[in-house]
Parts: C-alpha cells; sequence; structure tokens
C-alpha cells in the first residue's frame, strides 16, 4: 500500500490518511503549504522516515509554482516554505535532513535556470524516497540476523511502511522473516495516547499475515515477565551521537523494562536519522502535543475531566546504556556509540563521495 507518492501530473503530492486507519483507507492529495504542514503536524503523515519523503515531495510541488521567478526571490521563497514545514514538528531530524537535502540542490546549482532547479528538485525528492526503499530493506536483512525461528518480539508504536516507505524499519526484519516463511510472534503496544500501535502496527502485521498480539503499554512488563519476548525491536525519530535515542512516548520505559528481563532492546533506523549536530539526548527537543489527545482523541466519549491538567510529551529519551544495539542500513551498531556511530558516519561520508 503505498503511503506516500507524487500525482500523475507530478503537482500534488497523495498521501495516505494515517489517521483514517485501520477503519477507513483515505487519500489525500495535498498542493499547499498549510495543508503540507496540517498532514505533518496531525500525523496524517506520520513517522521520521516518511515525514521526509514527504516533505521534499511536498517542497518540490512548491518549487513548481515560483518556477518563473529569479534565482534570488526563488531561493527566499523557497527557503521560508522549508523554515515552515521545519516548524511542524521538532522532533524527527528526517523532516528537516531531507529539507536540507532539498535546499542544497537549489544552492549548488545556482547557475542554473530556475527551471533547471525545479527539475532536479523533482529527482532529489524521487532519489530520497527510492533510497528509503533500499535502506529499509537492509536494515530489514541486518535485523533479521539478530531474530530466531518462533522468536517473540515486542514493538512500540509503529515503525512499519507505514511510517517509511517499505518493509519499515522496526517491523523490516518481522516483515522480511515472514516472506522467507519464518514465524514470530510479535506483541504490539498499543501506544497511548494516539495509538499507533494499535491503530497501525497491529493493522501492517495483520495484513501480511504476521501473529500479532495487540496489549496495552501497561502489560509489557507481564508478557516479558511470562518470557514470551526474546527482542524488543522500535523505531527512532532521532539518534545523538552517544547512542541516546528519542522514540515514541514509552519507549524508554521499554528500554528499562527490557534491561530488567535481560531481554535485547534493538533501536532500528536509517543513517538519516542520526543528528551529527546532537551530542547526547540532552540536546534532543521533545514535541508536546495538544492535551485533548490523552482526554478525548480516537474515544468517542472524553475518558477524563475535561479540565485535568495533562502532560503529553510525544517522545521521550532511551539513554544508550538500556540500547542492546543500533541497526541502520550500514551495520549494526554497538557500545560504545560515540566511537561505533562515528565510524558509521565516516564509512556513509565515504560512500558518497565514491558514488
Ligand atoms: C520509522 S520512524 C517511526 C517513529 O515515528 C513515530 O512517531 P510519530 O508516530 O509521532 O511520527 C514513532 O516514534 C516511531 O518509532
Amino acid at each position: 500500500m503505498e503511503n506516500i507518492k507524487l500525482s500523475s501530473d507530478k503537482k500534488k503530492v497523495i498521501i495516505l490518511d494515517q489517521t483514517q486507519l485501520p477503519n477507513q483507507t483515505e487519500y489525500l492529495e495535498i498542493d499547499t503549504l498549510e495543508d503540507m504542514y496540517d498532514a505533518i503536524f496531525h500525523l496524517k503523515v506520520r513517522g521520521a522516515p516518511a515525514i521526509g519523503i514527504f516533505a521534499a515531495y511536498g517542497i518540490y510541488c512548491l518549487s513548481q509554482k515560483i518556477v518563473d521567478q529569479e534565482y534570488d526571490a526563488f531561493y527566499e521563497a523557497f527557503t521560508g516554505y522549508m523554515k515552515y514545514l521545519e516548524s511542524s514538528r521538532p522532533t524527527a531530524v528526517n523532516l528537516s535532513w531531507a529539507l536540507e537535502r532539498m535546499r542544497r540542490v537549489v544552492t549548488e546549482n545556482s547557475q542554473c535556470s530556475t527551471v533547471q532547479i525545479v527539475e532536479l528538485l523533482g529527482e532529489e525528492s524521487r532519489k530520497i524516497q527510492a533510497e528509503d526503499i533500499k535502506m529499509c530493506r537492509t536494515i530489514a536483512g541486518y535485523g533479521l540476523t539478530l531474530l530466531e525461528e518462533g522468536d517473540g518480539i515486542l514493538t512500540h508504536c509503529n515503525a512499519g511502511p507505514l511510517a517509511t516507505s517499505q518493509y519499515g524499519t522496526a517491523l523490516g526484519p518481522i516483515l522480511l522473516g515472514k516472506e522467507k516463511g519464518m514465524h514470530f510472534r510479535v506483541f504490539v503496544d498499543e501506544t497511548r495516547p494516539l495509538l499507533q500501535g494499535a491503530r497501525l502496527t497491529a493493522y501492517e502485521l495483520q495484513q501480511a499475515g504476521v501473529d500479532t498480539t495487540l496489549i496495552c503499554d501497561n502489560m509489557a512488563s507481564s508478557v516479558m515477565q511470562k518470557k514470551w519476548v526474546q527482542a524488543c525491536f522500535v523505531g527512532c525519530d532521532r539518534i545523538a551521537m552517544n547512542g541516546d535515542t528519542a522514540n515514541k512516548i514509552g519507549t524508554s520505559g521499554v528500554a528499562i523494562l527490557a534491561k530488567y528481563y535481560g531481554i535485547p532492546f534493538y533501536v532500528l533506523g536509517p543513517t538519516s536519522t542520526i543528528d551529527i549536530e546532537c551530542r547526547c539526548g540532552d540536546d534532543i527537543e521533545i514535541e508536546l502535543r495538544d492535551e485533548e489527545e490523552i482526554k478525548r482523541k480516537y474515544y468517542e466519549k472524553p475518558m477524563a475531566p475535561e479540565n485535568v491538567k495533562c502532560y503529553n510529551p510525544a517522545f521521550d529519551v532511551t539513554d544508550h546504556t538500556l540500547i542492546t544495539g543500533i541497526i541502520t542500513e550500514y551495520g549494526i551498531c554497538r557500545a560504545p556509540y560515540e566511537e561505533s556511530l562515528r565510524k558509521i558516519m565516516e564509512k556513509k561520508r565515504k560512500r558518497q563521495n565514491t558514488t
């Protein structure tokens, strides 16, 4: 199921509206800056890599509307779009990473006509999605080496194809293993308050025919205690250079439980989620969201007193000491992460310079 694509006339981004899943399969055609911001902010498109891919396609579509501008005016408008889209959600680094990649296309080709620059922006946006498909497949392959037939795996939030381009990250090894005829038992944290696990992960895994058990977030300890879980696989939104990792709220609690029960805890994500400017978890901005998501969202009636004070951080940071390994498209990083992440980013830089 394609979650993000360009329209046939290449002037709109078509997304699967993830807020309607699993009850409705609805597609949205988006071609305005405001609707792009709204789609990211309200998680109609979500998941770090998917947000980056969407923003790249989106700013390509917007750039077509100013193709008749002289370079300076074009660049000023372009960077205005970029800053506004970046302000939609602060934690997932892939949003700013993808937009910066698109901005570099504009600056590195300033001698070209704006018509040529817009064509190059289209190529770059398609490359970003194509690379993500390849990265997710590679990450899935590395992750699968850590699993055995019949393993129980616990996941948190959604890091499947809907959150990326194909395979997903945390779900990639499970889906790839399934393709190869392997059997796993997956315990899916519902992931309050927006229920990405219940609404999206359970949906994706069931569609793939994977043995799926949906649990409330407060049941993770129980299934681990019963020795039903042999590994925890989660996605990521921003990885600091010491290995501290921001992911959906509740992830750090799963990591602490896994440590207590002696269960390996793996973070899976592309190197585009590693933030080389980020020294440690304290440097990661955590998005705070509307309290209505706790009180009412996805429920027929309010399920808390209207005036109760709430705290609704969308992410938390898992301390690097709780992470068994970080699985990327360049291999599996293990502690000490300052060294292993630096080596992986150096390997990526060298490979990019030779291609
Ligand atoms: C493959 S990245 C998925 C990552 O993004 C999710 O956050 P959100 O649903 O708010 O976009 C969650 O942290 C997942 O692990």
